[in-house]
């Protein structure tokens, strides 16, 4: 094991520990699917490519139609004691841990309203989560207490997490920014359809402040950046710097695709010390991506050892609640920065 490790070391810029290789084998035994031994092993993509390359030079795994262990492969799991990962994940919620018993018809309608969606765009990396998810969204905002006649703001919607909040009637204003023009018109016109007037939908592009007027405006707000040093200070940053006060609440979800457990510690380092937060609740896996469609255009079809692109859900993130307390702070600069929003050495889907 020692030698594939210094390999992988030599090759990724992402730390790398033998458990990173621990978790890939375990997730071989699962299945043979690229997308799903990334999803199983909770390692970064881009260091699961590198740790599945060195298998295989190692000669303990083969890569055909699939990725499975060699006769080598088996004695080594077997002598290191490594077992198939097994998840077991409620089938009730998914592992949510919200039910969506009392959102039934807000669900049936959310599904009818988004047929004719935008969709995803490479360039501004989106990609939404399925209906049950976001209708969760407002089951867990609302199950906190944090919707209920609450100013609520939305930060980046591709999810179309506002048009969700509008058909459940809980907010007393809902704001919605985002980048992209085609996602304002779509919010706007559905808003007109439900005839739901307290709601305003603006073009921003979170690299510059939020306009004063919300500035320390609301109770809530949700956002699904991407996950670089710099996205989380200006979606998250921005969301608390956008929140009245003490006792506020923030979500938003942040992956084990784009992010090594060093990034980890380093977003925990950022909310708790540099934005004087702190985090209530982390549900793994609670947000599920349908797959977004230019999957060949990104880092990580270039890193797949098998160019097929997946089949079932594979790209998820825990989502994240933070609560403001005395003298917490959000972040108010301009970043003069481009792509860097974007991309890292950990992230491949941007
Ligand atoms: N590039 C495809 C996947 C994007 C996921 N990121 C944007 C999601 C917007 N709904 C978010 C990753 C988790 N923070």
């Amino acid at each position: 094991m020692e030698n594939i490790l210094e390999k992988v070391k030599a090759r990724s810029e992402i730390p790398v520990y033998e458990k990173s290789i621990e978790n890939v084998l375990s997730s071989i035994l699962t299945s043979e699917d690229f997308w799903k031994i990334v999803d199983l092993s909770e390692e970064p993509l881009p260091l699961v490519s590198d740790i599945i390359r060195v298998l295989e030079e190692e000669g303990i795994v083969s890569i055909d139609e699939g990725i499975k262990l060699t006769e080598k492969g088996n004695k080594l799991v077997k002598e290191y004691g490594i077992g198939k990962r097994e998840e077991s994940i409620c089938e009730c919620c998914e592992g949510r841990g919200v039910s969506l018993k009392n959102y039934q018809d807000i669900l049936e309608k959310f599904k009818e309203i988004v047929k004719n969606r935008p969709m995803p765009k490479h360039e501004y990396d989106q990609g939404f989560v399925t209906a049950e998810c976001t209708i969760s969204r407002i089951a867990l905002m609302n199950s906190r207490g944090d919707l209920f006649n609450k100013d609520v703001l939305v930060l980046g919607d591709d999810d179309l997490t506002s048009i969700a909040l509008m058909l459940s009637k809980l907010p007393k204003k809902i704001v919605v920014v985002d980048i992209d023009d085609r996602l304002i018109s779509f919010i706007k016109d559905v808003a007109k359809q439900l005839n739901y007037e307290n709601i305003e939908v603006i073009t921003l592009d979170l690299r510059k402040p939020l306009p004063d007027k919300y500035s320390k405006a609301f109770d809530t707000f949700i956002t699904d950046p991407p996950e670089t040093v710099y996205a989380i200070k200006t979606f998250i940053g921005r969301g608390i710097s956008a929140l009245k006060g003490e006792r506020r609440a923030g979500y938003f979800g942040i992956t084990r695709r784009e992010s090594s457990l060093d990034k980890w510690r380093e977003i925990q380092r950022t909310l708790i010390n540099e934005f004087n937060v702190v985090i209530t609740d982390i549900i793994r896996n609670f947000n599920h991506y349908v797959n977004w469609g230019y999957e060949e255009e990104t880092r990580a079809w270039d890193l797949s050892p098998i160019k097929k692109k997946p089949e079932d859900i594979w790209y998820k993130s825990y989502m994240f609640r933070i609560e403001t307390l005395k003298d917490s702070r959000g972040f108010e600069e301009e970043v003069e920065i481009g792509d860097e929003l974007y991309n890292d050495a950990e992230s491949s889907t941007t």
